[in-house]
């Protein structure tokens, strides 16, 4: 459980290249769901004293203010929320004239704004079970009677559709023995059909490829929307995702840090080697011992055969999987959302290497990606360039192997 002193503590350390938005939630959310008198202290402190001092943008802003007012509705100890002596920089709808109004406000409060909710229903929420059914029960029965007016409201923004393809399970992930690229013969035409599609229904939805082998399947999409004449290299994405929250997971495990201080960039690609975890930019600043080095970069690279083994044929990582699509799904709505400080690690079109496409962290906006981030690069550890160049031939095939399928097979405009 977070106490004052660690709220502070994160606040304070908040670094917003490295310190992505959803952490500092991560740790409101704690504090706001707990059945705890010092709740509105909080709100306060967070309102007043930090946001003010450290420019919190306002989309965080608004997220606190949110997570306060659902927070007072659902539980109601005690009190109205009370924003302090600096209440007239906070938004200017007031907790008093907040209703949630219909049914309809529930169906179009969906994706990003609903996230509130969907983190309180998920394994890894920091809300207790009873307080997690609580809270649900408190809100469908609020949304039922469409008649009934409670006290709060929330300020519905702009909504936007999220599409999962080819999510029903069962077949198509390597097994025991296997390669993400022995994907390749059944996967790359199955990226190909849908991004066809995709291109023709909605071509300029943020791409998400998850289907290995990413390494080529993401140069495939790209070709397949050049050809249809829709490809915005800033709006496709190979979602590397996992490796991160592996990278995050096992230095954690080895520093005895908590998870959510750890940001580990991962960089190169999602394959064996490729996936190249940079440790010596670790945030906080840890340091390893070589063999550390070694044993945490080989653990983080084959972390997905390693599932794949323990499943003995019965397919790839799931539910972490799950978690880490949704974490940049949330971020990328996020960012459509005008959140200006997102940053995910993610496989784009770059010109970081002499490789076109290569994972690092990116800076996410509305229109995508909106900066790469080079500084990872910089300064790299002698263990690390290595790792950097060695990756670059099995990269750049794969990225190769992708362009020649999708070229070999031309799509029609
Ligand atoms: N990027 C990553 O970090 C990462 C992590 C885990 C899995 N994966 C990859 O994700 C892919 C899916 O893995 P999974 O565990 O979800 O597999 P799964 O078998 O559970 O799901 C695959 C789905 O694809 C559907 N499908 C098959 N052919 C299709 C077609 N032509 N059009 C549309 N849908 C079709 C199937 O019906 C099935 O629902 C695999 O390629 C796997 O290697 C990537
Ligand atoms: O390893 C796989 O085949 C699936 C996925 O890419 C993973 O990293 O878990």
């Amino acid at each position: 459980m977070v106490d004052e002193s660690d709220l502070r503590n994160y606040l304070e350390k908040w670094d917003k290249t490295y310190w992505p938005t959803y952490k500092v939630l991560d740790v409101l959310q704690k504090v706001f769901y707990r059945s705890n008198p010092a709740r509105e202290a909080f709100v306060e402190m967070c309102a007043d004293e930090y946001v003010q001092k450290m420019t919190f943008d306002s989309y965080l802003y608004k997220r606190i203010y949110k997570m306060a007012a659902t927070s007072a509705a659902t539980f109601s100890i005690g009190a109205a929320i009370s924003f302090g002596p600096k209440a007239s920089q906070l938004p200017k709808s007031k907790p008093s004239a907040m209703r949630f109004s219909s049914q309809n406000s529930l169906t179009s409060f969906s994706g990003l704004k609903a996230s509130t909710f969907v983190n309180c229903e998920s394994e890894s929420s920091f809300l207790g079970k009873e307080s997690a059914i609580a809270l649900r029960g408190s809100f469908t029965s609020k949304a039922q009677k469409s008649s009934h007016r409670s006290q709060y409201h929330l300020n519905l923004q702009a909504s936007y559709k999220v599409a999962i393809l080819g999510a029903a399970g069962g077949i198509v992930p390597r097994k025991p023995g296997m390669t993400r690229d022995d994907l390749f013969n059944i996967n790359a035409n199955i990226v190909k059909t849908l991004v066809e599609a995709v291109a023709d229904n909605c071509p300029d939805a943020f791409i998400h490829i998850i289907s290995n082998p990413v390494n080529s399947t993401v140069p495939i999409a790209a070709e397949v929307l050049k050809q249809k004449g829709v490809y915005n290299p800033k709006k496709l994405f190979g979602v590397s995702t996992l490796d991160v929250v592996r990278a995050n997971t096992f230095v954690a495990q080895k520093k005895n840090l908590k998870l959510i201080d750890v940001d580990v960039p991962v960089v190169g690609g999602h394959a064996g080697i490729t996936i190249l975890p940079l440790l010596s930019k670790t945030k906080p600043s840890v340091s390893f011992s070589d063999e550390e080095v070694q044993e945490l970069t080989v653990k983080i690279q084959n972390a997905g055969t390693e599932v794949v083994e323990a499943k003995a044929g019965a397919g790839s990582a799931t539910l972490s999987m799950a978690y880490a699509a949704a974490r940049f799904v949330e971020s990328s709505l996020r960012a459509l959302d005008g959140d200006a400080d997102v940053y995910e690690c993610s496989y784009v079109q770059s010109d970081l290497t002499e490789l076109p496409f290569f994972a690092s962290r990116v800076k996410l906006g509305r229109n995508g990606v909106e900066a790469i981030i080079s500084s990872d690069l910089q300064g790299l550890t002698g263990y690390e360039q290595k790792a950097l160049e060695a990756l670059k031939p099995e990269l750049k095939a794969s990225i190769d192997k992708g362009i020649a399928f999708a070229q070999k097979q031309p799509v029609a405009a």
